[in-house]
């Protein structure tokens, strides 16, 4: 048999890496095994050298953030802090009541809510950053000294659960959102990671639900997504016994995406951000309708036909129909084909 050439082995060796980045999806959704998958069979670079190299190194640097101070009625912010990265497309919402942990209160879930409604509206966002202000929590959640009866009640006399409406506006923002968690995710908190889109997480976030303890629950989405991200054993794990877990164990239950240490998390997320960014966002505004889309039902199925029927409004096709109406005469369709 004859031997084969340094050149040859190294082009097998390239050829047996790209198969392995091609099945890598189905061994493991962790990047560390990818890695190890590869070099494994030789080839000194990772996946993403390989992509990089096609598309240039991700840069690193720091945003210039710029602070929006009130919302467009000229209210002051004072539970969240709301700032865009200067020339670069990236919004960055900040909890801001570290002292009680950055639980939230029906104000800060309106101020939550208009600061993602002006990065929704905003053509020059996107991507949305979620954090809790400090080191020690993203958020423990409702803010149980102003609980009341009917639920969170802070300047006003009765109570809400506001925080339901902000779930469903991230689930269905176009954009993606990553939350950004350092220290504590608890209850509430727990559940806002995990309706963003992406989490990255330091490597002293701690996950977990206390409501039980404290007599809460959230039978909506803290319990349905919960169990599609790490299933449903382990989802009635964490809700019936209230623990917590360490962001290694939430990395490999699935419940976030990678952990990084404490003071690199910032430039980790722009990171992540800036890759996003270099992608269609139309493919990526409609792929994040899809995967929503079977586990939200016909809301989730009225925002992948929202998207369509965008796309259709833009096409010569669609506009022929608008353009008969205005000019009061028959549509003519005919010209288009019917694909196969
Ligand atoms: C998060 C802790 C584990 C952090 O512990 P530690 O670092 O030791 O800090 P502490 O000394 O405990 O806290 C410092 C300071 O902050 C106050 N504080 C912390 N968390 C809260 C909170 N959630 N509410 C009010 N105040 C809070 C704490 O009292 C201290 O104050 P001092 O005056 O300095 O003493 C730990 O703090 C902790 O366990 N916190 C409570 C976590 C919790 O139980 N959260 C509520 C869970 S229930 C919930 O979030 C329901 C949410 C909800 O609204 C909902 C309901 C129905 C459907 C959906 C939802 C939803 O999606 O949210």
């Amino acid at each position: 048999m004859s031997r084969m050439s340094e050149k040859d082995l190294n082009t097998m060796r390239r050829r047996m890496a790209s198969v392995a980045n091609h099945l890598l999806p189905a061994f493991s959704s962790s990047s560390s095994s990818a890695q190890h998958v590869v070099s494994s069979i030789g080839c000194s670079s990772s996946i993403n050298d390989t992509y990089h190299r096609v598309h240039g190194e991700v840069p690193t640097h720091a945003p210039h953030w710029r602070l929006i101070p009130c919302d467009e009625n000229g209210k002051d912010f004072t539970d969240i802090i709301y700032e865009k990265a200067v020339a670069e497309p990236i919004a960055k919402i900040t909890i801001n009541r570290p002292d009680r942990r950055n639980a939230l209160r029906p104000n800060t879930i309106k101020e939550l809510i208009r600061a993602f409604n002006d990065a929704r509206d905003d053509g020059s966002v996107g991507v949305i950053i979620l954090t809790g202000k400090g080191t020690k929590a993203f958020s423990s959640g409702g803010d149980q000294a102003v609980r009341s009866k009917h639920g969170y009640a802070d300047f006003e006399s009765f109570g809400r659960l506001n925080v339901l409406d902000l779930q469903v506006q991230i689930r269905r923002l176009p954009k993606p959102v990553i939350a950004m968690v350092a220290g504590y995710a608890v209850g509430g908190g727990h559940i806002l990671h995990m309706v963003c889109d992406l989490t990255i997480a330091a490597d002293n976030a701690i996950f977990g639900h206390s409501g039980p303890k404290v007599g809460s629950f959230d039978a909506g989405y803290g319990s349905s997504i919960m169990s599609r991200l790490v299933g449903p054993k382990k989802a009635r794990e964490m809700w019936f016994l209230t623990r917590f877990y360490t962001a290694s164990e939430a990395e490999k239950m699935g419940l976030v995406n990678t952990v990084v240490p404490l003071d690199k998390l910032e430039t980790e997320t722009i990171k992540w951000c800036r890759e996003i960014l270099r992608n269609s966002p139309t493919a990526i505004r409609v792929l994040k309708s899809a995967l929503n889309a079977v586990d939200d039902g016909h809301a989730g199925l009225q925002g992948l036909g929202g998207d369509a029927t965008l796309l259709f409004y833009g096409t010569e096709e669609g506009s022929e129909g608008k353009n008969a109406y205005n000019e009061r005469r028959r549509p003519d369709f005919s010209k288009f084909p019917r694909l196969p």
